[in-house]
């Protein structure tokens, strides 16, 4: 038997109700070959996947099996975090994507497209698991990772981060529901391309999107009236736009704009407080430069400003502690017109001529802190690595760009580069590294740390609204969730094989957020003490 807590909804409050169910039955005698057994079977499954060269192969193993026996999948999954999650997500996702309309196989996820326009509520309620949905990742596909516009073949994108859910947080599988949006394509390679899934016409005008938009998110609130919506991997100025129009009708936030910046000022938190130990200098005088004004780069620097806020400093003290550049050079008011978001961040305090050179730019500011989201792999050259470390007795260096191959700079350069000094952290994974006889680790600055958390304690908090300090709390969750022994380890993020645990930390912060907030609809968990509120979302995880 297997107690279950359903919550019980009356008046808009939320009740628990404590029932129990049966076991999963097992097939019937003679449907299981008779030596078959759960447990060998795990051991042929990872067996049956490690011997796969190729991480493309790896995945369609994973998402095949994830089809045939999703148990055993997401056991796998959690038992192999460190292995598995590069494959279900990036690198390998990145690699899927791309070739998505060549290896698929079978529909999973569901697709809306232009054509669907004024009858998007009929195609939402094909969705076989209406009643269970509670978290859907929707992507147009027009910004996947640093890959550019993949149209339809962004999916496995949406698949991935929702594999992650379940993985990291423990929401139900049959509670996700993963959406791509398919707006045209302006990739005229997939455009060519006798097997490309999407339609084959370029994107529509955004007028013409932004009402596809306001009717898909009308529709979603009145199919799925629980759900809360991760946009994921929009380009820039729509990516913007539509978390601003919608984010204060419905629960929803940006992944890339949200999650990032939650993710870095977590890892920032730590990184800061180590690069500090090392200099002497207090963790107010930090000064953070980034390479690319994307809805990375931007959405990292507003939630940025927050460390500075913590150290006591004003929003325009804060804002003056951040620099950013962009393909045409440091971005400075007198440099001309720009996009509406790289406002915010443009210099006053700079008139000279455009400064291009990363190396003049980083001796100019001298910042202690090098921050990658330009999707441009190598910027963070030896020169740059050593231009830093010059400068710092302990650089900070994150090239989070995605996936591996369009990295700012690979774990093993930055530390020789910087004599082992580097505080690194990247996207997508890199292996460990010896110097000097020491073993250094490089972080994983990537939003899956925060998802998984923040989304399930948005959905067990019923919030009506993904607000600020929600997305602030699962980042200090997050930074907060360091053991003594990674500390000493000196690294800046958990291991990842703790994801569980760290995502009900984050989950109980951002609860407590909402409360605070009073976006929270489940009034009842209000009452909870810390410690039943942990025990809580614990009892609410999946396990496979
Ligand atoms: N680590 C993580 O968790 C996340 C990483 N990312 C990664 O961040 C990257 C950027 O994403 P977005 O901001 O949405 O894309 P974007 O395309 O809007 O932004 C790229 C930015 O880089 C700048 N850039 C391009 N070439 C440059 C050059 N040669 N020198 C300097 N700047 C240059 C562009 O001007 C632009 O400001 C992607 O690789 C994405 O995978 C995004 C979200 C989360
Ligand atoms: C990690 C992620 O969300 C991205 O690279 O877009
Ligand atoms: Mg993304």
């Amino acid at each position: 038997m297997t107690i279950v807590l359903t919550p019980v909804w009356s008046n808009g409050v939320q009740k628990l109700k404590v029932t129990s169910k049966p076991a999963a039955p097992r097939p019937a005698r003679g449907l299981l070959p008779p030596a078959h057994d759960d447990s060998v079977h795990a051991i042929r499954c990872i067996n049956q996947l490690r011997s796969k060269e190729q991480g493309i192969e790896k995945y369609i193993y994973l998402s095949q099996l994830k089809d045939a026996d999703p148990n055993m999948f997401y056991k796998l999954c959690l038992s192999n975090m460190a292995e598995i999650t590069p494959l279900i997500y990036t690198p390998t996702v990145g690699d899927a994507c791309l070739q998505f309309s060549h290896i698929f196989r079978r529909p999973e996820g569901l697709y809306v497209s232009i054509k669907d326009k004024g009858n998007i509520g009929k195609v939402l309620r094909n969705w076989p698991r209406i009643d269970e949905a509670r978290i859907s990742v929707v992507t147009d596909g027009s910004r996947i990772l640093g890959l550019g516009d993949l149209g339809v073949n962004g999916m496995p994108i949406a698949i991935g981060k929702l594999s992650l859910y379940v993985a990291g947080a423990g929401i139900r599988p049959e509670s996700t529901v993963p959406i791509c949006l398919d707006l045209g394509t302006d990739n005229e390679k997939f455009l060519e391309d006798p097997l490309y899934l999407g339609l084959r016409q370029r994107r529509v005008a955004l007028s013409e999107m932004s009402e596809f938009m306001d009717e898909f998110m009308r529709e979603m609130a009145a199919v799925f009236p629980k759900l809360l919506v991760q946009f994921e991997d929009f380009a820039t100025d729509k990516a913007f736009a539509y978390l601003e129009s919608f984010r204060h009708r419905y629960p929803l936030f940006n992944d890339d704009i949200q999650g990032t910046g939650a993710v870095v000022l977590s890892g920032f938190l730590n990184a800061a407080k180590l690069a500090s130990e090392a200099s002497g200098r207090p963790l107010a005088e930090h000064r953070i430069l980034f390479l690319g004004a994307g809805s990375a780069g931007v959405g990292v620097g507003m939630q940025l400003m927050s460390f500075f806020k913590l150290q006591g400093l004003s929003t325009e003290e804060a804002r003056e502690r951040i620099w950013l550049v962009d393909s045409q050079g440091l971005i400075f008011d007198d440099r001309g017109p720009m996009a509406e978001h790289k406002k915010y961040f443009s210099r006053k305090d700079y008139s000279g001529p455009p400064m291009k050179n990363l190396t003049d730019i980083i001796n100019y500011i001298k910042p202690t802190a090098l921050l990658g989201l330009s999707t441009i792999k190598g910027a963070f050259n030896q020169e740059v690595v050593e231009t830093m470390s010059a400068l710092n007795p302990r650089p900070i260096i994150f090239p989070l760009s995605n996936p591996v191959r369009l990295s700012e700079c690979e774990f093993h350069d930055a530390v020789e580069w910087s004599r082992g000094k580097v505080i690194f952290a990247s996207g997508s994974p890199f292996p460990e590294e010896q110097f000097d006889g020491r073993t250094l680790y490089p972080g994983q600055g990537n939003n899956m740390y925060i998802f998984p958390g923040l989304g399930l304690g948005a959905i067990l908090a019923r919030a009506s609204a993904v607000t600020d300090s929600m997305v602030e709390a699962s980042s200090l969750g997050l930074s907060n969730a360091l053991t003594a022994d990674e500390r000493a380890d000196d690294l800046v993020y958990p291991r990842i094989e703790r994801i569980r645990e760290i995502s009900t930390d984050i989950a109980c912060s951002v609860i407590r957020a909402a409360q605070k907030a009073g976006v929270d609809r489940s009034t009842d968990l209000r009452g909870l003490s810390d410690a039943e509120l942990a025990e809580f979302v614990r009892s609410k995880m999946w396990v496979p």
